[in-house]
C-alpha cells in the first residue's frame, strides 16, 4: 500500500477506474454521484483527452456530477435529447447479496434512479465497506421530501416503524436542501425484510419525491478491497 495514503481511497480510485475501463466509444454514459464515481468522471476525462476513448456523451445525476464533467471535459446532454442510456455507473451506500441497494448519501438518489434505471447496463461502484448482508444495517434510508409536507411525512413515516430524522446541512444553517430544491428524511428502520414493498410504501405517502431504496435494477456491483495490502477489484 502506498505509504501515507488512506486505504478508503485507494479502494475508490480502483474501482473508478474499473468501471471506467468498461465505457465504450460512442456511447451515452449515465454519471453517478458521490466520491466513488467522482474518480470514474476523472478517468473518462482523462480517456477522452488522450484520445483513447471517443464520442462519449454524458448524462449527470447531481448538480456535483454536472461541474465535475465540465470539469474533466465530458460533454453532456440530457434525458430529453436522447431516448437511452447504454451504461451508467453510480457509488451506493448499502450492497446487499442480491444487489439491492440503499443510496442517497449526498442527496441525489431521485436524480440517480431516474438515470440508473433508464440504463441498459448498471454498474454500482462501492468499497468493500458498503457490502451489507441486510439492507438498513448500518444506513438510514433517504427520502426526498417536498419541503411544506415534511410534519405530515414524519408522522406517516413513524406510523410505519421508521425513525425520521431531517437531514441538516454541514457548513449551512439549516436543512440540507436537494438539487430539486426538496428536503431529505433519513428513516432507520429495525430491519428492513422486504426492500421492494418499502420502497413502494414509502414512495405512497402524500408528499415523498423517491427514497434511496434501489431494487433489481443492478447488472454489477464492482467491490474495491485490500488484499495483501494492495487495493483489488472484485465482482459481484
Ligand atoms: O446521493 C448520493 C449517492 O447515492 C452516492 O452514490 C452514494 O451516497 C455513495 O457515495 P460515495 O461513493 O461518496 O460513498
Amino acid at each position: 500500500m502506498t505509504a501515507g495514503v488512506d486505504p478508503v481511497k485507494l479502494m475508490k480510485q480502483e474501482v473508478g477506474k474499473a468501471a471506467a475501463d468498461r465505457v465504450q466509444s460512442g456511447t451515452i454514459v449515465g454519471l453517478g454521484t458521490g466520491s466513488t464515481t467522482a474518480y470514474t468522471i476523472q478517468f473518462l476525462g482523462d480517456r477522452l483527452k488522450s484520445g483513447k476513448l471517443k464520442d462519449i456523451v454524458g448524462i449527470p445525476t447531481s448538480f456535483q456530477a454536472e461541474v465535475l464533467a465540465k470539469q474533466y471535459g465530458i460533454p453532456l446532454t440530457t434525458l430529453d435529447a436522447v431516448d437511452r442510456i447504454d451504461i451508467a455507473i453510480d457509488g451506493a451506500d448499502e450492497v446487499d447479496p442480491q444487489k439491492n441497494l440503499i443510496k442517497g448519501g449526498g442527496a441525489a438518489h431521485t436524480r440517480e434512479k431516474i438515470v440508473d434505471y433508464l440504463a441498459d447496463q448498471f454498474i454500482v461502484v462501492v468499497d468493500s465497506s458498503k457490502i451489507v448482508d441486510r439492507l438498513g444495517s448500518s444506513f438510514a434510508v433517504p427520502v426526498e421530501v417536498i419541503p411544506m409536507a415534511i410534519s405530515p411525512v414524519m408522522r406517516a413515516i413513524e406510523k410505519l416503524g421508521g425513525k425520521p430524522e431531517l437531514r441538516m446541512g454541514v457548513k449551512k444553517a439549516g436543512p440540507v436542501i436537494t438539487d430539486q430544491g426538496n428536503m431529505v428524511v433519513d428513516v432507520k428502520f429495525d430491519r428492513i425484510d422486504n426492500p421492494a414493498e418499502l420502497e413502494k410504501t414509502l414512495n405512497n405517502i402524500p408528499g415523498v419525491l423517491e427514497n434511496g431504496i434501489f431494487v433489481g435494477v443492478t447488472d454489477l456491483v464492482l467491490i474495491g478491497e485490500v488484499q495483501d495490502d494492495k487495493p483489488v477489484v472484485k465482482e459481484m
